[in-house]
């Protein structure tokens, strides 16, 4: 695996989406992605469960599959994406977020079939989401909800790609890191708003990020990035945060369901 020690990480990655997506458009047109997403198994109400959860006064957990990552290099030899799917949604987890990005973070779109055969949750596909083609493939393999960056995209790109999502039955989660990039993301329809304490050009993490922003009204928010334990959730929810997307420091663990059953106790 490469590492990145570029000065923009993010804007690598996205370049390097657009190239991956050139390659492999010439053997699967948008045409036929749209025609597959057409025929994938109805959506799972991302959005939904989230809500459900909240509703039961619950906390939300978005447990994300992650074998790698441009920061951290490999997080997990032992990588099985429909046996960490089972034991997050044993331990408790609402939804499951997984990385398809295949250069910087070792995903594959394979993993999110296999994880979301394995278990009843809803799905994020986790990539650097900058044209159609990546969003109809992502509805094409099973995926409930996509990721649109604020950071990589303008605001006219947010919003087309938003109702394109939309139109193919998929939920958007959108993600900030500072005030002027929520503000923007504001224009979407989503009502879930991620922001995310990493930011994707330094890939400094630091968890004051969700705090300053917490303060967003009439959206869900999910903090993202950083966090590990039982005591930065409470306070998060104490600040009106109550979803929270979570990779690394469960990925870590031999037993991914008795964390994550401890990390929501
Ligand atoms: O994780 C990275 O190093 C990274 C680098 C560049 C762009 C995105 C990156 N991560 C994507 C994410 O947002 C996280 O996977 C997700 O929020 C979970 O974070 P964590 O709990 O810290 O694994």
């Amino acid at each position: 695996m490469e590492s990145l020690s570029m000065t923009d990480t993010l804007t690598t990655i996205c370049a390097n989406s657009r190239a991956h997506v050139a390659m492999r458009s010439e053997k699967h047109s948008l045409a036929d992605r749209e025609a597959a997403a057409a025929a994938a198994s109805p959506p799972r109400g991302f959005i939904a469960a989230i809500h459900a959860a909240h509703a039961r006064e619950d906390k939300a957990l978005i447990a994300e599959i992650k074998k790698a990552s441009p920061s951290k290099g490999l997080i997990r030899k032992d990588f099985h994406p429909a046996a960490i799917a089972r034991a997050y949604q044993a331990g408790g987890a609402t939804c499951l977020s997984v990385l398809t990005e295949e250069r910087w973070f070792l995903g594959a779109d394979n993993y999110l079939i296999e994880a979301r055969a394995a278990c009843t949750l809803p799905v994020l596909a986790k990539d650097f989401f900058v044209t159609r083609w990546q969003i109809a493939n992502a509805r094409a393999i099973g995926a409930d909800c996509i990721l649109l960056i604020m950071a990589a995209l303008s605001d006219a790109e947010a919003i087309d790609l938003e109702a394109y999502a939309h139109s193919l039955g998929l939920d958007v989660l959108v993600e900030v890191h500072d005030a002027a990039e929520r503000d923007r993301a504001l224009q979407l329809k989503t009502p879930l708003l991620g922001i995310n304490n990493r930011n994707l050009k330094t890939l400094n993490v630091d968890l004051v990020t969700s705090f300053e922003l917490a303060d967003t009204p009439g959206r869900t928010l999910v903090a993202e990035s950083g966090l590990s334990g039982p005591a930065e959730l409470a306070a998060l929810q104490a600040r009106g945060i109550n979803t929270f997307l979570i990779g690394e420091s469960l990925m870590r663990h031999s037993d991914v369901e008795a964390a994550t059953r401890a990390l929501l106790a």
